[in-house]
């Protein structure tokens, strides 16, 4: 029985994991945890039966736990309740599915109790990948990529041990905006910007999506997870989502994954490394595909992907910098507070006026992402 608990089981990796655990009898969920989403985690913890539940939000959890009075089922709350979620001592496995860098201590609180990561929470590796690869390494435990990318990544070196990468072909959708300029781009609206051509996620990573600085965070954390250099990551526009990611070798060969845009494979492959199993769904049907095409990346109209290079490449402090601006600048367009090109004007003003450190500690990436926050709310 693989026993799995989901951090952030209320969201879109989460749902579709707990879809994947629906279809699979032999995995067993854990421990369920939520931002605010009460009713939704009632309803996931009388069907999936969790050890423990927890919500973010303090007054909801005490809701909660009079709704699930009648059962079991521990209900705690804030980081505290996230903490235990991920420390839970039955689970063999915890899915990293909260969105933004929230995720930091709970990610490292369940390597350090031995548990393996499937890894969607792609923000945490961005901002504390040094400290987080070697400590999985350290406590042998294994970090497997849900993203799809980086899942693909992963099935294509898979055999390939002791062969260098020669680089990572990131392909990457290009959004809803691609192929337009800056001047376009000042009239977009959150609901143009919520429109992926391909996929269906959470807001968040949407709007991220769109301005390509989802890409940009995605080179970083293809950085951490197969141990290669920045410029060994090239993004490639591909506009059909039908390769999720290719690796070149030494010798020239490119292998690929390919595959209809649905995460629960990407999920299951993560939950059941390295085993291969049926799972229900629509097939890449290739005498339908007309074309599958690539372009190169706009890094003029999408500074989010240049920005990410920089600070990925500057390392140290910058990546939180990058991603705690982002994170702020995308709230803020979400609560249509700043207008769509102010989300990659923040990141610069905040990466420009940051005092960067080497090496930061947690303790310092989390005064990092605090003081992001301070110098654009004193700004914006
Ligand atoms: N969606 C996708 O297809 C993909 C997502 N990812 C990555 O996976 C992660 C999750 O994305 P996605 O599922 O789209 O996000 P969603 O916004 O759909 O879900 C986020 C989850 O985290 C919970 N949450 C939000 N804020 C907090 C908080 N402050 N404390 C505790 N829990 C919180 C939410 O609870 P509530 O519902 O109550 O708000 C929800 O359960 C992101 O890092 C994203 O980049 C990577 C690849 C693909
Ligand atoms: C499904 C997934 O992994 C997302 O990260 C997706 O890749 C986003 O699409 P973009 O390629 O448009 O960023
Ligand atoms: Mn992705």
């Amino acid at each position: 029985m693989k026993k799995i608990a989901v951090l952030g089981s209320t969201g879109s990796i989460g749902t579709q994991t707990l879809e994947v655990v629906r279809e699979n009898s032999d995995m067993q969920v854990t421990a369920l945890t939520a931002g605010h989403n009460i009713d939704l985690l009632e309803k996931q913890a009388r069907e999936f039966h969790p050890r423990l539940v927890a919500l973010q939000d303090e007054e909801g959890a005490k809701t909660l736990a009079v709704r699930l009075a009648d059962t079991d089922i521990q209900v705690l709350s804030g980081m505290d309740g996230l903490m235990a979620a991920a420390v839970e001592e039955t689970a063999d496995i915890v899915v990293t599915a909260v969105v933004g860098m929230i995720g930091i201590r709970p990610t490292i609180a369940a390597i350090e109790a031995g548990k393996d990561i499937a890894l969607a929470n792609k923000e945490t590796l961005v901002t504390a990948g040094h400290l987080i690869m070697p400590l999985a390494a350290e406590k042998g435990v294994r970090i497997l990529p849900v993203d799809s990318e980086h899942s693909a990544v992963f099935q294509s070196i898979n055999g390939e041990a002791g062969n260098k990468i020669d680089k990572i072909l990131l392909t990457a959708s290009g959004g809803p905006f691609r192929g337009w300029t800056r001047e376009q781009m000042k009239q977009v609206r959150l609901e143009d910007a919520l429109k992926h051509p391909n996929w269906a996620m959470g807001h968040k990573i949407t709007i991220d999506s769109s301005t390509m600085v989802n890409k940009g965070l995605e080179v970083m954390e293809a950085r951490w997870l197969f141990g290669v250099e920045m410029d060994d990551v090239q993004v490639v526009i591909q506009p059909q989502s039908v390769i999720h990611s290719m690796v070149q070798f030494e010798d020239g060969a490119v292998i690929a994954q390919l595959g209809v845009p649905d995460m629960k494979l990407p999920i299951q492959y993560a939950l059941l490394y390295p085993e291969r199993r049926t799972m229900p769904g629509p097939r890449l049907d290739f005498w339908s595909l007309s074309s599958i095409n690539f372009e190169t990346p706009d890094f003029e109209n999408f500074p989010g992907l240049s920005m990410a290079y920089e600070a990925g490449k500057k390392g140290g402090t910058m990546p939180t910098v990058f991603n705690a601006a982002n994170e702020w600048a995308v709230a803020a367009f979400l609560k249509r507070k700043i207008g769509y090109l102010e989300i990659t004007d923040i990141i610069g003003e905040a990466m420009a006026h940051h005092r960067w450190k080497e090496n930061p500690c947690l303790e310092e990436i989390l005064q990092t992402e605090a003081e992001t926050y301070s110098y654009i709310e004193s700004k914006y």
